[in-house]
């Protein structure tokens, strides 16, 4: 199973679980992910949302390159994007908490995931970053559009995109992407991190999500998303592009 589902006292853990390719995400992720989507809107039992991946190095390495190199064209790569970009916004807009605990890399789509959570709760040993533009390509998830809405300053969100290196968990909390950094065990970070928040009524908390959604609606946030991911599209096509990726591909081959 490419991924586990836990509730445990009102947290729902969602877990990538591809640890030999960097908990990437594939088709049957994204199914996951909508699965997920439609637990949390059918049980009320669910308090808070989290997304982690197994094992120690990755949180999520982005889109499988494997499974998506074979998407050519503009519109074949729209397809695939506009899909997780769907996705993301369900999961960005859902009435609960969402928290990315980040046990290892975020990269590209990953980092993207992890913007789309409304936090980001960071191991001391994680690199994250929006690797993009090393593919020669823009973001194809929504993430810069999440980013810009983060309350990140400007220029540090604009150089964590167009730098496409990725930031250790000093920087990225320095930068206020890192909700906070923890060591060791990461479920006991997480219930650090939500101790207080246990303690308040779950309508408290839908009803400060709604009021982000409302501003997303009226600031055609999702519109803006599509029109980004319309932008990777173009870019996907390129040259430049399928080689950058026949590179890292080609990379470990014996
Ligand atoms: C799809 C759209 C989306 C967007 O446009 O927004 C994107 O996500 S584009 C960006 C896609 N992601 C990447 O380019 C990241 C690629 N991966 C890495 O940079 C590294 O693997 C890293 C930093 C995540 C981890 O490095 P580490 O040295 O720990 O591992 P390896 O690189 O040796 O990888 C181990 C193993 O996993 C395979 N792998 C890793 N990432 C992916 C991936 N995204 N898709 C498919 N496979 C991946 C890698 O090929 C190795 O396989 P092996 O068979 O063992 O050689």
């Amino acid at each position: 199973m490419s991924y586990t589902l836990d509730e445990k006292d009102g947290v729902l853990l969602f877990t990538l679980n591809r640890p030999a390719r960097r908990n990437a995400i594939n088709n049957d992720l994204m199914e996951a992910f909508k699965k997920v989507i439609h637990y949390v809107h059918t049980n009320k039992s669910v308090r808070f949302l989290v997304i982690t991946g197994e094992g120690d190095q990755a949180f999520c390495s982005g889109g499988d390159l494997a499974e998506f190199h074979r998407l050519v064209t503009e519109e074949q790569a729209f397809g695939m994007l506009s899909k997780m970009g769907e996705i993301l916004y369900d999961w960005a807009t859902l009435p609960v908490p969402t928290i990315a605990l980040i046990n290892g890399a975020a990269v590209g789509g990953g980092c993207e995931i992890a913007t789309a959570c409304d936090f980001r709760i960071v191991s001391r040993e994680a690199r994250c970053g929006f690797i993009q533009g090393t593919l020669a390509i823009t973001t194809g998830w929504g993430g810069a559009t999440y980013l810009f809405e983060r309350g990140l300053r400007h220029d540090h969100a604009m150089k964590m995109l167009v730098d496409a290196q990725t930031y250790d968990s000093g920087q990225l909390e320095d930068v206020g992407w890192a909700s906070s950094v923890f060591d060791g065990d990461k479920l006991i970070a997480l219930e650090q991190f939500i101790e207080f928040m246990r303690q308040i009524n779950p309508g408290v908390h839908q009803a400060y999500k709604e009021i982000e959604i409302r501003k997303w609606a009226e600031k055609n946030l999702k519109q803006r998303v599509m029109e980004e991911i319309a932008q990777c599209s173009k870019l996907w096509e390129s040259e430049a592009h399928a080689e950058a990726v026949g590179r890292f591909l080609s990379k470990n081959k014996k």
